[in-house]
């Protein structure tokens, strides 16, 4: 039975027993009406950011890109700067953009107990995980956020194992994002000098993909906690989509002498927001960087967010690839087995860039 609200304002519920046993994820505490934060989910001082007022990463408008290659230099050129940037006119249509977001809102309205079938002890495959938090078991301090995590394995696997409420969505999303992730992957490789993307190639770059729906509900004390802590992906590329709440931030000017901090991604209607991953950093042997980003929730509305990895596959060796080494570059990354990186990133705590300290020479 679900705690009344004058339980939830003491310690003596299992908070971690609602919130990630039973099902009800945050949302399940949001939804209860909580005055103040639970202790669980208080952040390290260190774990909170130091914003910058009005900076921001680029926006690059896609209509032209066919005629003018100014626009793939200005996608490269904040790829090596910013790692992130936000595109509009990109060509996935608008109302596969919404549809894939009333998806979201259909899947985490659904009862507890509904949702906990998709669980990690009860999932019916490794690749449909029904999540809050990131890492409960090796965090200090919970995340809050819940999450729905599909990986692709064939349009039958999804068929048969994603969920209803919103498998047709999410594969519409992603097959309709595949056109521009291959533009964008094209112009990046031809700046490395890499003039074919054949099937190998392909597959260190798009080889799988991951489609998470993330939710992060009203919070009381937004500022004490974080939606996500800071981390890198572990993509190659991330195509994020967010919708009007806003609450994702960006660090910028790291080790470059001026004003180190965080800059907020405000929400553009019908935009993506993409950003490089570490995979595309190791393959590009840090040309392109993959950079720290988290989110912090809002203290009055839900927020939802629906990001596309799109990485090696599990079974690829990346390191960096030889047209970028061709000219004497030493390499920085060693040659690692891309799921035992990516295991790497999931048995921990959110820690910054650590993650690619495990593929460093
Ligand atoms: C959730 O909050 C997040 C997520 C993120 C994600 C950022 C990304 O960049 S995701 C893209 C990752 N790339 C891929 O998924 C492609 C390659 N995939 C693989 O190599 C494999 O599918 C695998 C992910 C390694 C899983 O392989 P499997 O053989 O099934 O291995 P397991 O032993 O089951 O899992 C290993 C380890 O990882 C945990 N885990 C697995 N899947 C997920 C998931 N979807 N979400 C969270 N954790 C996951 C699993 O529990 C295992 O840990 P144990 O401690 O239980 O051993 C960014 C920010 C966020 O906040
Ligand atoms: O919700 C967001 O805006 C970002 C989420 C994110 O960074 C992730 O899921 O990897
Ligand atoms: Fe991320």
């Amino acid at each position: 039975m679900a705690p009344t609200l004058a339980e939830t304002t003491t310690d003596s519920f299992d908070i971690a027993d609602f919130v990630i046993n039973q099902g009800n994820g945050v949302k399940g505490l949001s939804d209860l009406g909580i005055k103040s934060l639970p202790r669980q989910y208080i952040q390290p001082q260190e774990a909170l950011i130091n914003i910058i007022p009005n900076e921001s990463i680029p926006v690059i408008d896609m209509s032209n890109w066919e005629n003018d290659p100014k626009i793939a230099e200005s996608v490269c050129e904040a790829a090596e700067k910013f790692g992130f940037f936000q595109l509009v006119n990109h060509g996935v249509p608008l109302e596969v953009l919404e549809g894939v977001k009333d998806a979201t809102h259909r899947f985490f309205g659904l009862p507890a107990a509904v949702k906990r079938k998709y669980s990690k002890e009860l999932s019916p495959s490794n690749s449909v995980r029904f999540g809050t938090s990131f890492s409960p078991d090796s965090e200090k301090a919970l995340e809050w956020k819940d999450y729905l995590s599909l990986f692709y394995v064939s349009e039958e696997e999804a068929s048969a194992l994603w969920p209803p409420e919103c498998k047709d969505d999410c594969l519409e999303y992603m097959k309709k994002s595949e056109i521009l992730c291959k533009k964008l992957l094209t112009a990046l490789m031809e700046r490395l000098n890499v003039k074919e993307i054949d099937e190998k190639k392909e597959s260190l770059l798009m080889g799988s993909r991951r489609i998470n729906l993330n939710y992060y509900p009203r919070c009381p004390n937004p500022q004490l906690t974080v939606g996500v802590g800071r981390h890198s992906d572990v993509s190659s590329l991330t195509f994020l989509l967010q919708d009007e709440i806003g609450g994702l931030y960006v660090r910028v000017n790291e080790g470059k002498g001026e004003e180190d901090g965080w800059v907020h991604v405000p929400p553009i209607e019908g935009s993506l927001v993409i950003n490089v991953g570490d995979a595309l950093q190791i393959l590009s042997n840090g040309r392109y960087r993959s950079v720290e980003h988290c989110v912090i929730a809002s203290g009055s509305k839900n927020r939802i967010s629906i990001p596309v990895f799109v990485n090696p596959k599990p079974s690829d060796v990346i390191g960096p690839l030889p047209e970028v080494l061709a000219a004497g570059e030493k390499p920085k990354y060693k040659n690692i087995l891309y799921s035992d990186y990516v295991k790497h990133f999931f048995r921990k705590a959110h820690d910054g860039k650590k993650t690619v300290e495990f593929a460093e020479m």
